[in-house]
């Protein structure tokens, strides 16, 4: 079957926080590539389904009133997968996918394509896994997809973008960063605290801080596709100036080598080979 990218009509098993952002961020999507005809969502959350068609109307959101999910696969060709871990075996096994016209997108977190390949009786090229951010639904998320395809990649791009994975391994390893999330909370956090108690009003120090980090963060983004655009932003720091010293403390205090090593302690977890503890 081949997967066209005009009038899409996406389906959603779940109407969850992550199905709701996708369904969002596509609903609202002004790119001319992609296009999508319409959205079938399950009632489920019924906050969530309603809060869609309230805002996207009828023409573009259907809620399945029955709670039949098969109906839900009757009108849609992509059909994204949304639902808790512990409900994915029963969900698909009460369902029939047709292989002329599905493609599953799997956002289940512990779901494997082969356990997808055989719960849903589709070919392989059918099948996809994707993990994304809730803020996908203002184009600000950026996806993985497993395994690639450039039509599903389009199909993604505006939620905020996309990588292909080469495998699921390779996945599980691009997930890690985004753990990262916390410990950069916790050094803003960190560095309010100490202006704060070195004598800097606290409203001061928030501002400063939260702006402050978004101008670095968009530096780093501006030439992102360059895999050397971070060793360049590095050198640009002045020889001999305050940044280079700051490198080269936080590198001698072992700060950034503590990073790889907290990282490599939460693939442990992710890979069931030990509790992520360092
Ligand atoms: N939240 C996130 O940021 C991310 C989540 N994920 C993954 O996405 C999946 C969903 O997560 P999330 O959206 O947070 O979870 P939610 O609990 O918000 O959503 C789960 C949804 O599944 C629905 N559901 C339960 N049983 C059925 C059924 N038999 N048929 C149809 N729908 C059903 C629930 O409905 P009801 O509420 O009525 O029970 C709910 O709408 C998880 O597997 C998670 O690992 C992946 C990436 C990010």
């Amino acid at each position: 079957m081949i997967l066209s990218t005009k009038d899409l009509k996406c389906g959603f098993l779940g109407c969850g926080t992550i199905a709701a952002a996708i369904a969002t961020g596509l609903a609202s999507s002004s790119d001319e590539e992609v296009t999508f005809s319409h959205f079938h969502v399950s009632k489920r959350s019924a906050s969530k389904s309603a809060a869609l068609l309230s805002r996207f109307g009828p023409d573009k959101i259907t809620i399945c009133e029955s709670g039949d999910n098969q109906e839900i696969l009757d009108s849609s060709n992509v059909i994204f997968v949304c639902v808790l871990p512990s409900q994915l075996e029963e969900v698909l096994s009460k369902v029939k996918f047709d292989h002329e016209r599905h493609t599953i997108i799997s956002l289940v977190s512990t779901s494997t394509l082969p356990q997808l390949i055989s719960l849903s009786s589709l070919p392989p090229t059918s099948v996809f896994k994707m993990i994304c951010l809730p803020s996908v639904a203002t184009h600000d998320g950026t996806c993985l997809l497993v395994p690639k395809s450039e039509t599903v990649k389009k199909i993604l791009l505006p939620l905020g973008g996309c990588v292909g994975c080469e495998s699921e391994d390779i996945m599980t390893k691009m997930m890690i960063p985004a753990c990262l999330m916390g410990p950069m909370y916790a050094i803003m956090k960190g560095n309010l605290d100490w202006m704060v108690k070195n004598g800097v009003p606290a409203e001061d120090a928030s501002y400063y801080i939260g702006r402050t980090y978004l101008g670095i963060a968009k530096d780093a983004e501006a030439k992102c596709t360059d895999p050397k655009h971070f060793t360049d932003l590095i050198e640009e720091q002045t020889p001999g100036g305050i940044n280079q010293q700051a490198i080269e403390n936080l590198t001698k205090l072992g700060a950034l080598d503590s990073y790889d090593k907290a990282m490599d302690k939460i693939l442990e977890r992710l890979t069931g080979r030990g509790d992520g503890k360092a």
